[in-house]
């Protein structure tokens, strides 16, 4: 990691001007979203967008760090003199509130003495699923090709029409799964949820697999082959469908059911075979209890987020065909480019000087920033993976 030293992006020699810092430290990861103005503030507002006042105009950037790694990111947030900032400091009657930061997620009440005693802060709590609608709605509404449709190896983007966005299932797999209803701004329900989520991949997979890292888990899952693991409907139909109850005899009938086998053990089950196996599992049931809840309310559109995603094909392909499957083509799952950081998106909304109305984000602008010491590098503007090392070119307008 990279220390000591003034921020620089987008080859320029400025250093960036923090203002706002908002925290989203979860059961698993710690997400970061700032924002930093331009160097010399000067460009025009979006060309359909009436000056409302003073605007600032800058980027939204993203980083996130493991939970268990909090001396990370205590350490970027001071390398980087995230806590400078202190307000859209160009603006007149702007409040100086260094003294604290807004944080959600459970960690901002589990570390609020940890920040108190290494950074001086305070963590100006936010309510999480409050963020988290919050997070997503903003996405929606503002963002450019945020949210999409994934199907047989194929994304699709949706254009939002923002009178027709509610009511829809917001699903936030992270360590645990959060279901919420979304009927408007602020105007949510959290309906379900399940033990069963991310964590649940990351911690079994990391024990049957001996991997070492998230990502390793879900490389090795590419390479699998679940029918080594899972007993299939043709397995116990001697390889025929059951075409009575709509069956094929390729469909999983009992997930990890051959390791019953009595003549074999775990080292005789390759660990990209128990990988996909278990990401197969664990996204099909998230798929099929969202898609019970969508019925339970009527709900046609099924919005994910949440890191477990991680823009993952496979993850994102069991989740949509789990979907299309149980609904029978009447619900629709949708994914979001930000998928992880809405609840930190929801905590930056959440300061008083700005709120949803004025931000205004430009366009999409993948930027590696240089500065951005979040723990993952293999950013592929290609696939469009959001790692935590991107930023979004926007403004900021007094409400
Ligand atoms: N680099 C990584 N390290 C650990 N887990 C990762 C990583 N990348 C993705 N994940 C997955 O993302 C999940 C965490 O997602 P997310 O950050 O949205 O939730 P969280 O806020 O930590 O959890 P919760 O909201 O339940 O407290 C992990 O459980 C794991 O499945
Ligand atoms: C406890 C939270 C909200 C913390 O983010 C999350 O991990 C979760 O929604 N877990 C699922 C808990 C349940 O509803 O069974």
């Amino acid at each position: 990691m990279e220390h000591n030293r003034e921020v620089e992006i987008d080859g320029n020699s400025n250093p960036i001007q923090i203002s706002r810092l908002a925290l989203d430290i979860g059961g698993s990861l710690i997400k970061l979203v700032y924002f930093s103005r331009n160097s010399g503030d000067d460009e025009d507002p979006p060309k359909d967008k009436v000056r409302v006042s003073n605007g600032v105009n800058g980027r939204l950037h993203f980083a996130k760090f493991e939970t268990a790694k909090i001396n990370d990111c205590l350490q970027f947030i001071s390398a980087n003199k995230l806590l400078l900032g202190g307000g859209f400091q160009h603006q007149e009657n702007c409040t100086n509130d260094r003294s604290f930061i807004k944080a959600t997620g459970g960690g901002a009440y589990k570390f609020s003495e940890l920040f108190k005693e290494k950074l001086g802060i305070s963590l100006e709590k936010e309510d999480e699923m409050d963020c988290l609608v919050t997070g997503a709605n903003f996405l929606l509404k503002a963002v450019n090709q945020e949210a999409f449709t994934y199907l047989n190896g194929s994304k699709e983007f949706v254009q939002i029409d923002h009178n027709d966005l509610y009511p829809y299932l917001l699903v936030n797999i992270g360590s645990g799964v959060s279901m919420i209803k979304v009927d408007g701004d602020g105007k949510f329900e959290r309906v379900s949820g399940t033990s069963v989520g991310g964590g649940t991949f990351w911690g079994l997979g990391k024990l049957l697999t001996k991997c070492q890292s998230f990502d390793e888990l879900l490389e090795l899952s590419h390479r699998g082959d679940n029918r080594a693991i899972d007993t299939l409907v043709g397995d116990i139909y001697g390889g025929m469908d059951y075409s009575k109850i709509g069956l094929l005899s390729t469909t999983i009938a009992s997930s990890f059911g051959k390791a019953t086998s009595h003549n074999k053990d775990l080292e005789d089950y390759k660990p990209e075979d128990i990988s996909r196996s278990l990401l197969r599992m664990i996204s099909n049931n998230i798929g099929q209890i969202s898609y019970l809840n969508a019925l339970r309310f009527g709900l046609k559109r099924i919005i994910f987020g949440g890191f477990f995603i991680r823009s993952h094909s496979y993850t994102m392909d069991t989740i949509a065909v789990a979907v299309h499957f149980w609904s029978k083509g009447e619900a629709k799952a949708m994914f979001l480019r930000h998928e992880g950081f809405l609840g930190a998106l929801g905590a930056f909304m959440s300061y008083e000087t700005h709120s949803l109305d004025d931000l205004v984000v430009n366009q999409m602008m993948p930027l590696p920033v240089n500065a951005s010491l979040g723990m993952d590098t293999n950013y592929d503007p290609l696939k469009g993976d959001l790692n935590g090392t991107e930023s979004i070119q926007c403004s900021v307008y007094r409400a």
